[in-house]
């Protein structure tokens, strides 16, 4: 069977078809190559096993909170599938959990993986109540991890459709809107259409966009390299801006809305998303810009009350000492120290609304936090 994660061939970016990050075939995973060779090669690379999954996410060959969710699910299903295993179910199990352990350790601050793996993990102890062979074991875990990838598609469409709708009605004096967004949110972020650049994708074909804006999203360059390329491949009216640019661009009256998506977002729905993100969410405030978060609700960790609890990543130096975010010559003076964190947060109280597959999750007027809680509740 191909499960192809959003309809288009597993070609990379193929005409009229959107972009696919991850390319999975029971038994094959192949994923695209986002830390050395986007935008100008789109080469794919197999990934046999949890140790090149782990690999894959902590080098950013694979990046995004949902992307990394379901590439550590898909990396061991590939692995178990590929293997001959004479053990016992207890087993297959013990070994599932020790390499779900250690997938969840390659990045820390997306809780879309240690959610995808923590369900996962129930889903093994739970078949092995019942199971006596070590098959029964890994075909319950590589069915389940194959939903996760099919589902994930699903769920976008939907945050896209709530968003463009949310979007309509709340700015509906103007004919067209502008929308800024930051880092990349696309099919290279998730297993297809995406979260924050799925609400424009359905802003634009449901003829509302006026014009995107991306930032290039330093140091990484996750908004130059990955949403430009996304956005002239969709032909998506659009212009790249410099990160240092947006207080500026939206003081010029440019900007009717930001777009952003989350790496975790806590239970009052203070957001942690790629560096800058808060400085946007500042800009947009001070200028009366509506900020939206988009994600699913895999991205909201109700263990958490607000964002101080969230750890942020922080990367190695040579991002910010080399051109390219690391991978061309040296641009910093040597010797200077160096604070490279991956995220930061943004507090609920800059941020309109929230969009999920579920629907939009909106403060009341007087509250600076959301009862996401709540929300969550009278969606199920
Ligand atoms: C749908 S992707 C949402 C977030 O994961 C995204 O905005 C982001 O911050 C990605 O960071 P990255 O470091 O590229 O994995």
């Amino acid at each position: 069977m191909l499960l192809e994660a959003n309809g288009s061939s597993a070609a990379g970016a193929t005409a009229g078809g959107s972009l696919q990050s991850i390319c999975y075939e029971r038994g094959s995973l192949r994923l695209l190559d986002q830390q050395r060779k986007l935008p100008l090669e789109t080469v794919y690379l197999d990934v046999k096993d949890s140790t090149d999954g782990w690999t894959a996410i902590r080098d950013m060959v694979v990046r995004g909170a949902p992307a990394i969710a379901i590439a550590a699910a898909l990396s061991l299903a590939v692995e178990v599938c590929n293997h001959d295993f004479n053990g016992t179910s207890e087993d297959a199990s013990s070994l599932l959990i020790k390499k779900l352990e250690y997938l969840v350790s390659s990045r820390p601050t997306a809780v879309n993986l240690s959610d995808a793996v923590e369900k996962l993990r129930s889903l093994v102890l739970k078949t092995v109540e019942t199971a006596t062979e070590a098959k029964t074991v890994f075909q319950a875990y590589i069915d389940a991890a194959e939903t996760m990838l099919i589902d994930d598609v699903a769920s976008n469409k939907a945050i896209g459709f709530h968003g463009a709708k949310h979007l309509r009605s709340n700015l509906e004096g103007l004919e067209k809107i502008s929308v800024l967004t930051h880092c990349n949110t696309g099919s290279l972020a998730t297993a297809g259409y995406g979260t924050a650049l799925g609400v424009i994708r359905a802003l634009q074909s449901e003829g509302f966009l006026e014009k995107a804006f991306c930032t290039e999203t330093r140091p990484f360059n996750q908004g130059s390299r990955l949403t430009a390329f996304e956005l002239v491949h969709d032909q998506i009216p659009a212009t790249l801006i410099a990160d240092s640019a947006v207080a500026a661009l939206m003081k010029a009256g440019h900007v009717n809305a930001v777009i952003v998506g989350a790496d975790r977002i806590a239970a009052n729905g203070d957001t942690a998303n790629k560096i800058g993100t808060y400085n946007v969410a500042i800009a947009a405030f001070h200028h009366g810009i509506q900020f939206y978060v988009a994600a699913p609700i895999t991205s909201i960790d109700l263990s958490i009350s607000s964002g101080e609890q969230i750890v942020i990543e922080e990367r190695s130096a040579k991002e910010l000492l080399h051109s390219d975010g690391g991978r061309g010559k040296q641009v910093a003076a040597s010797g200077i120290s160096v604070w490279n964190p991956a995220f930061d947060v943004t507090p609920a109280r800059l941020i309109t609304a929230i969009i999920t597959e579920k629907g939009v999750i909106i403060k009341k007027a007087s509250d600076e936090a959301f009862d996401i809680k709540g929300f969550i509740e009278t969606a199920k």
